[in-house]
Formats: C-alpha cells, sequence, structure tokens
C-alpha cells in the first residue's frame, strides 16, 4: 500500500502542476501574468530535491519559495532513544522529500486501528523541491552544564553560544532548540506537512520549542534568476553566494578537514535570526534616505554611483553607516555568508503593526569568524538598525549530507 501511495503523489505530480498554477484563474490571476511561468519553471517548482549526498539539501539548493523553520527540544535523557528518532526522520525525510507519504504504512493505507503512518494533507501534491535540513544547538552538547548524552567532547569549537548584540531584543521563546529542522519547498502545505510529520514522529523524544513560517524568499542563489525583494520593497540577494559556485562554497561554507571535527566535514553551520522590520516607521522615509540606507538603488537595485544591479560596489560611493557598505566583503576582508532567508508576517501586535520582518538565515563555515564579527558591526554601526529589532535567535552544526542507509549525524554518535 505504501507504494500505491507512492505511485498516487507520483502520477498526481503532473496534475498537481495543473492545480498549483490553475488556481491562478481566480484571484491569483493578476500574479500569474505579471510572473508568467514558462514550463520549464513549472516542472521545477514541483520536482524532487535529491536527499541523499555529500553536503544536506536545502543551504546550496536553489532558494524555494516558502520555509517551515522548527525548533526542538529533546525532552529523553536516552542517546538510545535519541539516535533511534535520527534514524526514523532520516528514513522520513528521505521519503518525504522524494513525494512519498512519511512512512510505508502511507496516508491512508495501514491498518484501521493504528494512526496512520502519514498525516495526509501533502496526498496528491508533488514533491514542490521540498529540501529538508537538520542541525544540532549547543545546548544537544551540554545543558546546564550537563552532558546528557554524552557528546560534550564531540562538540565543535565553532559552534559557540550567540553573544549579545546591541540593540538584541529577544524572546526566550523564540531562541535556541536542541535540534533544528529547515524544511523549504515551493508548496507551503508541503513544507509544513514535512515538520508536522517530524513532530509527530518524534512524540516522546521531542517536542516543539517555536517555529517560524516564511514566504517571499528574501535572497536568491541562483543569480540568473530575478533577484527577489523583501519588505522593505529593496532586491535582497544581489551579492549572495551562488548556489553553483563551488569554489567560494568551498572557501565561505562547508566546514574543512582542517576545520574539524571529524563528524562536520562538509557540514555547515546555520545561524537564524527572526528580524522584525518596522514597516510601518519605513514607509514613511524618503525614498531617497532608504536608498541611502541600504546603499543601493530601490528600482534597479544597483550600488549607489552604479547603473545595475551587478555593477560592482565601489565603497567610496556609498555612505559610510549604509548596510552594503558594512557588509560588503570589500570592507570585511573578503567575509561572506550564504543568506537563505525568508519575510514573514505572523499577524499584528495590537498598536496597528504588522508582526512583519525577515527570517535571516545564513550559512558558513565558522559563525566566529563570520555571522559573528559581521553582525558587531551592523549592529553598532548600521543605519538600518533604527528599522530593525532581533527578536529570535539561534546557532546550530549541520552534519554533511547523508549517504544511503546512513542516518543525519551518524558520524556524531559513531
Ligand atoms: C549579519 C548579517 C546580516 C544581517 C543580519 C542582515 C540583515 C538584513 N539585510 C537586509 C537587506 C539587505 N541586505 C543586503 C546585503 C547584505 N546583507 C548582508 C548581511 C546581513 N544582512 C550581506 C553580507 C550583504 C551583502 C553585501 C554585499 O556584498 O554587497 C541588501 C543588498 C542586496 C544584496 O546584496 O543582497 C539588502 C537590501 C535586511 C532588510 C535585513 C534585516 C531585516
Ligand atoms: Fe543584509
Amino acid at each position: 500500500m505504501g507504494e500505491q501511495t507512492v505511485s498516487r503523489r507520483g502520477l498526481l505530480g503532473a496534475a498537481g502542476i495543473g492545480l498549483l498554477f490553475g488556481a491562478a484563474g481566480g484571484a491569483g490571476a493578476g500574479y500569474a501574468a505579471s510572473h508568467a511561468a514558462t514550463p520549464a519553471d513549472q516542472a521545477a517548482s514541483t520536482a524532487a530535491v535529491p536527499f541523499h549526498g555529500e553536503h544536506q539539501a536545502g543551504i546550496a539548493t536553489p532558494v524555494q519559495d516558502r520555509l517551515h523553520f522548527c525548533a526542538f527540544d529533546v525532552i529523553t535523557d536516552s542517546r538510545e532513544a535519541l539516535v533511534a528518532l535520527l534514524r526514523k526522520w532520516t528514513d522520513a525525510a528521505a521519503r518525504m522529500t522524494a513525494g512519498q507519504d512519511a512512512g510505508p504504512g502511507g496516508a491512508v493505507g495501514g491498518i484501521p486501528e493504528a494512526p496512520p503512518d502519514d498525516t495526509g494533507e501533502a496526498l496528491g501534491l508533488p514533491p514542490a523541491r521540498l529540501t529538508i535540513t537538520i542541525g544540532f544547538g549547543p545546548t544537544l552538547f551540554e545543558k546546564d552544564g550537563k552532558d546528557r548524552f554524552g557528546l560534550r567532547s564531540r562538540r565543535p569549537a565553532a559552534l559557540v553560544d550567540l553573544p549579545h548584540f546591541p540593540g538584541d531584543k529577544l524572546d526566550p521563546a523564540r531562541c535556541g532548540g536542541d535540534l533544528a529542522i529547515q524544511a523549504c519547498s515551493d508548496d507551503p502545505q508541503v513544507a509544513v506537512h514535512a515538520v508536522r510529520n517530524l513532530a509527530r514522529i518524534g512524540f516522546g523524544v521531542v517536542a516543539v520549542r517555536w517555529s517560524q513560517l516564511g514566504f517571499g524568499k528574501t535572497s536568491s542563489t541562483t543569480p540568473s534568476e530575478q533577484t527577489p525583494r523583501n519588505l522593505f520593497g529593496f532586491k535582497d540577494g544581489t551579492n549572495n553566494i551562488p548556489g553553483d559556485d563551488t569554489e567560494a562554497l568551498r572557501q565561505h561554507v562547508w566546514v574543512a578537514p582542517e576545520d574539524g571535527p571529524d563528524w562536520m566535514v562538509g557540514g555547515s553551520y546555520l545561524v537564524a535570526r527572526r528580524i522584525r522590520m518596522h514597516i510601518e516607521t519605513w514607509d514613511r522615509a524618503p525614498l531617497a534616505e532608504q536608498e541611502q540606507i541600504v546603499g543601493r538603488t530601490k528600482g534597479e537595485g544597483a550600488p549607489l554611483g552604479a547603473a545595475r544591479e551587478h555593477d560592482p560596489v565601489d565603497l567610496a560611493k556609498l555612505p559610510a553607516d549604509s548596510h552594503v557598505a558594512l557588509s560588503h566583503p570589500g570592507a570585511n576582508g573578503g567575509l561572506r555568508i550564504l543568506r537563505r532567508g525568508y519575510s514573514f508576517v505572523d499577524g499584528s501586535d495590537g498598536l496597528g503593526r504588522l508582526d512583519a520582518g525577515l527570517f535571516f538565515i545564513a550559512y558558513q563555515r565558522d559563525p566566529r569568524k563570520q555571522f559573528i564579527p559581521l553582525q558587531a558591526k551592523l549592529s553598532a554601526r548600521d543605519r538600518m538598525m533604527e528599522y530593525l529589532q532581533h527578536t529570535g535567535s539561534g546557532i546550530w552544526a549541520c552534519p554533511p549530507g547523508v549517504r544511503p542507509g546512513e542516518f543525519w549525524g551518524q558520524r556524531l554518535f559513531a
């Protein structure tokens, strides 16, 4: 029955394309007209991204449209139970990213007396480029001075606790987590289904600590595509690390053998920051001032003093306190990070303001040399900070990719 369910999702993939894009006939027609996707685009956005490989998918993978990010606490003291869960999660993730149900019994094919092996809301939906990426937080290695799972000595030196940055207004309920799951897909329902099923499988071993939905990717790792815009209305991701630039990825994103520890080689460090953007205040700032704050033009996304988006940045032509002047590699000894953030709007705050912003995600080889010094500089000097408030935060070590038969983080537990 599992196989039948698999083929049902596979067969419905083609129909799913019609469903996804056919919906444009209603309220979305204006969108469809202005963003007319080619048949190749449509096929690409329903396709499966390989789960197995040297690196975890979801880092250098071209950024999908939607995010469901979830931080978990491990609620057992048993190392065996944790390892058993990682095995189950790896199997389920491999299945779901291929467009299959989370478990072999399927959503409707199992015995009627037992809860189904899948929650069912992705039945009929294609894989939609789902990627599921896992990270291990500092508290998995040691919490309150306790070596909970015999992992203390295996904690990477680079997995530091993030320091306090000026202007941080972090909500503890949106910070940290022993484990993080980043699910990205071109279909929000597919991303939510993935996290929901991992949480269901983890019942009794993990509990959801906090989660974040994201839309409208705010960073592109595919320079050939149109650069997306953030909620300030500016192109975001122009000068990001392209997902196919293997040399830049090697230099700035993947942990190298000389970095160690062994179990992290080929992995990367994930820093997430929930950054509230005071968009109502921003919307009252004059266009010229907005451009001075960012350091790029709003329409074209060109560096100030240049004409086209991808023209080189001339730091001398940018205000010294602009975001780009402060974050450009040329002003930071060549420092680069891979940005993979999403916009969010989590309702309103009761004061007539939207609780909106950027769920900033960055991958890097060593946060001590990349995110931390950069954010220390931005939080102290970036004029954009006047419009921002960091409300959530976390850091996780994302192990390398898995080979068939292995489980996520297997080398950590070896
Ligand atoms: C610590 C790192 C960064 C944080 C936090 C951050 C927040 C943040 N950024 C924008 C909007 C833009 N950022 C842009 C470029 C850019 N940002 C960072 C780093 C952080 N941003 C870097 C390294 C860069 C690249 C700079 C360069 O090489 O020129 C841009 C310009 C377009 C682009 O290149 O992507 C925008 C716009 C917001 C709104 C924000 C917090 C909410
Ligand atoms: Fe930025």
